[in-house]
C-alpha cells in the first residue's frame, strides 16, 4: 500500500509540474496548497522527482515508474520502496559507488546510453569531458562560501560546533553538504558570500589594479561584484541590470560587505544607453552574460527534460547584442571578462570568436572552469583585452 502511496503522489506532482518554475519554486507551492502531506510524503515526493528528472532523457522507452526506480538507484544509497519492488534485483547494490551501479544498470537495461541523460551533448564546448559530465548529474552539487580573509577560524568553530561536515579548500574557501541551514549556524555574522566554486575561480581572470574604475554591466545582485571588490577593494565601482529588483537585492548584500560608494544604473544593455553612459570609461568590463545556465543543471536537473534546443541560439544572439553595446566603454589596453554558467559552445567559445572577429578584441585566455569535477557548477570564463585604435 505505502509503495502504491508513494507513486501516486509521485506521479500527481509529475502530471501537475509544466517545467516552466524552478522546481524546488513549484515543490514549495505544491506542499503548500496541499497540506495533507505530511512531512513523509514530502521528503519522498521531492526524493523522487528530483531523482526523475537527474535520469534526463535515458530509457524514454522504459515505463515511468521503471525509469524513476533506475533514477532512485542511481540517485541514492539508501534503500526506498520504489527501488525495493521496481528494481529488486538491484536493491541490495544501492549503497555501491556510482560508476558501479551505472555498469548494473547499463548491464540490465542495455538500451541504456549515459548520453542520454543530457541530450544536448552536441553542443557541449570541446573541453567538457562527456563521460563525466554525464555522470556528475547523478550527484548533488554542494554549497560552496567564498570567506572573507581573516574569518575562516571563527567560521569553522561555527560550523564544527552545529556539527556540519565542512572541507576547507582554501583559506577563503569552504564546502559544506548541500541544504545546510546557514541562518542557524551564522544567526549574526556575514563575514562569508553563497557563491559556487567555479563563481569563484572566475576571479582569477579580474587582475584589478588600485584605483581602477570597471563596470560590472549585468550585476545581478551582484556576486562578481562582490568577489571584485575582496580582489581590490580600491576599485570604483558601476554596476547595472536590466532587472531594477535584482540591483535592490545588490543594495542589501553590499551593505552587508560595507560596500558604501558605488553607482547602480537601471540598463536595458540590448538598447543604446550612450545618455547614461557617454562619459565613461572603464578599466575592466565584467560581462556575465544572461545564459542558459546549462552548467548549473546538476542543481536544477528538471532542465535535462524541459530545455528547449532552440533556446540557446536566442540566448547567443543576446550575449552578442549585450556585447556589442558594452565594448565601446573599454579602455584600450583593458579586459572585458566574458562569463557565463553554460556548457554549450554557442555560449562560450562561438561568442569569443564572435568577439574577436567583430570588435577590437584580442582573446588573452579562456576556460571551462569544470566544476562537474568538484560537486559544483561549470561556468566558462574568457579574458579579452581592447587593442589600441590603429
Ligand atoms: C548570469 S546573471 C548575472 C549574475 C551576477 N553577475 C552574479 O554574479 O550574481 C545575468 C544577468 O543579466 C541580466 N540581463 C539580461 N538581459 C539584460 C539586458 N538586456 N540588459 C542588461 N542586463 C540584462 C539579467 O537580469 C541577469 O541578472
Amino acid at each position: 500500500m505505502r509503495i502504491e502511496h508513494q507513486i501516486r503522489a509521485f506521479e500527481q506532482i509529475f502530471k501537475s509540474y509544466d517545467g516552466l518554475l524552478p522546481l524546488h519554486r513549484f515543490l514549495h507551492l505544491y506542499f503548500k496548497q496541499n497540506k495533507k502531506m505530511g512531512s513523509s510524503d514530502r521528503r519522498w515526493s521531492s526524493r523522487y522527482i528530483y531523482s526523475f528528472f537527474r535520469l534526463g532523457k535515458a530509457l524514454m522507452k522504459e515505463q515511468q515508474v521503471l525509469r524513476l526506480a533506475i533514477a532512485d538507484f542511481l540517485c541514492n544509497t539508501t534503500p526506498s520502496l520504489v527501488v525495493d519492488t521496481h528494481l529488486p534485483n538491484l536493491a541490495d547494490q544501492i549503497e555501491l559507488p556510482l560508476k558501479a551501479k551505472l555498469a548494473l544498470i547499463e548491464s540490465a537495461f542495455p538500451a541504456f546510453k549515459l548520453s542520454d541523460v543530457f541530450s544536448f551533448h552536441q553542443n557541449l564546448s570541446a573541453a567538457v569531458e562527456k563521460e563525466d559530465f554525464c555522470e556528475s548529474f547523478f550527484i548533488q552539487p554542494d554549497l560552496f562560501l567564498r570567506v572573507t580573509k581573516g574569518h575562516l577560524k571563527s567560521l569553522l568553530a561555527d560550523l564544527k560546533a552545529h556539527e556540519v561536515p565542512v572541507k576547507e579548500l582554501s583559506e577563503t574557501t569552504l564546502m559544506l553538504p548541500n541544504g545546510t541551514k546557514l541562518e542557524n549556524v551564522f544567526p549574526n555574522q556575514k563575514f562569508y558570500q553563497v557563491q559556487d566554486l567555479s563563481s569563484q575561480k572566475t576571479g582569477l581572470y579580474f587582475e584589478p589594479k588600485a584605483y581602477d574604475r570597471w563596470w560590472d554591466c549585468c550585476a545581478a545582485s551582484g556576486g562578481k561584484s562582490l568577489l571584485l571588490h575582496d580582489l581590490e577593494p580600491t576599485v570604483q565601482l558601476v554596476v547595472s541590470d536590466v532587472r531594477e529588483t535584482s540591483l535592490n537585492n545588490l543594495d542589501d548584500r553590499f551593505h552587508e560587505a560595507g560596500i558604501k560608494k558605488y553607482q547602480k544604473k537601471v540598463l536595458d544593455l540590448l538598447q543604446n544607453n550612450d545618455q547614461d553612459l557617454h562619459d565613461y570609461e572603464f578599466d575592466g568590463i565584467i560581462l556575465d552574460a544572461p545564459c542558459s545556465g546549462s552548467g548549473t543543471w546538476g542543481r536544477t536537473p528538471e532542465m535535462l527534460y524541459y530545455f528547449d534546443e532552440h533556446k540557446i541560439t536566442m540566448y547567443s544572439r543576446l550575449q552578442r547584442g549585450i556585447a556589442s553595446n558594452v565594448v565601446k566603454y573599454l579602455k584600450p589596453g583593458k579586459p572585458l571578462i566574458y562569463i557565463t554558467c553554460s556548457v554549450f559552445k554557442q555560449e562560450n567559445e562561438e561568442a569569443v570568436r564572435y568577439l574577436e572577429e567583430n570588435f577590437p578584441l584580442k582573446l588573452e585566455k579562456m576556460e571551462v572552469i569544470k566544476g562537474y569535477k568538484d560537486a559544483a557548477d561549470t561556468m566558462f570564463v574568457a579574458r579579452l583585452i581592447k587593442t589600441e585604435p590603429a
